[in-house]
């Protein structure tokens, strides 16, 4: 059987990151940015007041005192968005609201709470030393200064900064577009009744949402049951909106399992076991006639199809989005129950609860694995956050034992 890292490294080899498209800012949110993003000009342009009150020379106002206030004619007002171009004569003031250009000659701003608030003229009762309560122009960034780096994914505090640097639109790579299509003759859509044998089809919604929260632009094609006829017009329909395509049942030995056939006959796709528990049989390649489109086919058991979609889906749409490899985040932590019967072989990652508890010495987590680990078994899923790792060579683990346990994200 072949390995995990094997197989993400073939899928891998089927994908590549989209050309760099230039899109208007709030399209470009999600997307990951594919240029670096430098200031054209200093941030913030010029120097301007923090605080509302008056800007003043502070020579002029060092004196101050509750007992003995300075009181200085106020020459001029500066609201924000406007500005004091002649220089404030000695001995004198500008009422100066906050952002507001600082006027030239004035080196501190009196904040209003220290004045009586006057208007023509104003009593000043505390000393500001030289600097108080003004930003300095490119005191947040220097002017020719990377703002972001390229392989950065574009949330609210990118596009502030883009925008904050006058930009309109950002280079990216487009989100990836994933079609999910879940098989089976038994899938009936949720809402409607179910007929003897048939169960809901659960793995559509999950994997959609799933790509969705990878950073995608998932489309959930629903479910065609095992007609070949079907299964391939539907799949040809599919190929015309997707970057990639991700389905899920019919790849095991089963009798009706034509997933396979049908992929085999549309495409180049390889069918495989991995060494894993769940998520045994797996496939991936590229169909369609004129552009290979590249598909990865998993397993139909729904825990299988989530667990795989982490392992080996994942890797595929961050490459796909312009993103670095990275592993999910791992944590050491201990088990608080044993471990039963692992298939030898196979590295098995089981649904726990992962737990921060630092009164245990070094290990500063607990991993309480659920007690349903089949493959259909759908309801630990929504119940724990972790996947603890138990590798290939283990069978069984005790109670107390150190194990490497996966954040699954967002949970
Ligand atoms: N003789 C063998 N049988 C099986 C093997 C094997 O090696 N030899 N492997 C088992 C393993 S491991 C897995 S995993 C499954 C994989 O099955 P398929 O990918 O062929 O998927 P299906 O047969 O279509 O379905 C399996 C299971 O999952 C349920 N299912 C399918 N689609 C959905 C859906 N959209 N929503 C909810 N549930 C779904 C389906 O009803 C079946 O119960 O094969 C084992 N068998
Ligand atoms: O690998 Mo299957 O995923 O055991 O259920
Ligand atoms: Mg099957």
């Amino acid at each position: 059987m072949k390995s995990v890292e094997q197989h993400v490294n073939d899928i891998l080899a089927v994908v590549t990151p989209p050309e760099p498209i230039e899109l208007d800012l709030l399209r470009a949110h999600g997307a990951v940015l594919a240029e670096p993003v430098t200031a054209q000009v200093a941030l913030p342009p010029f120097d301007n007041s923090a605080m509302d009150g008056y800007a003043v020379r502070a020579a002029d106002v060092a004196a101050a005192t509750a007992e003995a206030p300075v009181s200085l004619p106020v020459v001029a007002d500066i609201p924000a968005g406007d500005s004091f171009t002649s220089a404030i004569p000695e001995g004198c003031c500008v009422r100066i609201m906050t952002g507001a250009p600082m006027p030239v000659g004035a080196d501190a701003v009196v904040p209003v709470e220290w004045t009586d608030g006057g208007v023509a003229t104003v009593a000043i009762h505390r000393a500001a030393e030289a600097g108080n309560a003004v930003r300095l122009a490119g005191g947040d960034v220097e002017k020719g200064a990377e703002l972001l780096p390229p392989g950065v994914r574009i949330g609210p505090a990118e596009l502030a900064a883009l925008a904050s640097a006058g930009r309109r639109s950002a280079r990216v790579y487009p989100r990836p577009r994933v079609v999910v299509l879940a098989t089976g003759e038994e899938l009936v859509e949720p809402g409607r009744p179910l007929g003897p044998g048939q169960i809901w089809d659960s793995n559509s919604f999950m994997l959609t949402a799933a790509a969705i929260e990878a950073g995608c632009e998932a489309y959930r094609y629903g479910f065609v049951g095992d007609d070949p006829a079907t299964v391939a017009a539907t799949l040809q329909d599919a190929l015309v909106q997707a970057d990639i395509v991700i389905t899920s049942g019919g790849v095991s030995m089963g009798a009706y399992d034509v997933v396979k056939d049908v992929l085999l006959r549309m495409g180049t796709v390889r069918f495989e076991k991995v060494a894993v528990q769940p998520g045994m049989p797996q496939g991936y390649g590229t169909v369609g006639r004129d552009r290979g489109v590249p598909i990865i086919t998993l397993p139909g058991n729904p825990v299988s199809a989530y667990v795989s979609f982490h392992l080996f889906v994942l890797p595929a749409l961050r490459k796909m989005s312009g993103l670095p490899q990275e592993q999910l985040p791992s944590v050491r932590a201990r088990l608080l129950a044993p471990v039963p019967s692992s298939p030898r072989g196979r590295r098995s990652y089981l649904r726990a609860v992962l737990d921060y508890d630092a009164s245990e010495g070094e290990i500063a987590y607990t991993a309480l694995p659920a007690t349903r680990q089949g493959s259909h078994q759908l309801s630990a899923l929504a119940a724990t956050n972790a996947l603890v790792v138990v590798p290939e060579q283990v069978t069984e683990l005790p109670a107390g034992s150190v194990v490497e346990a996966v954040r699954l994200p967002y949970r």
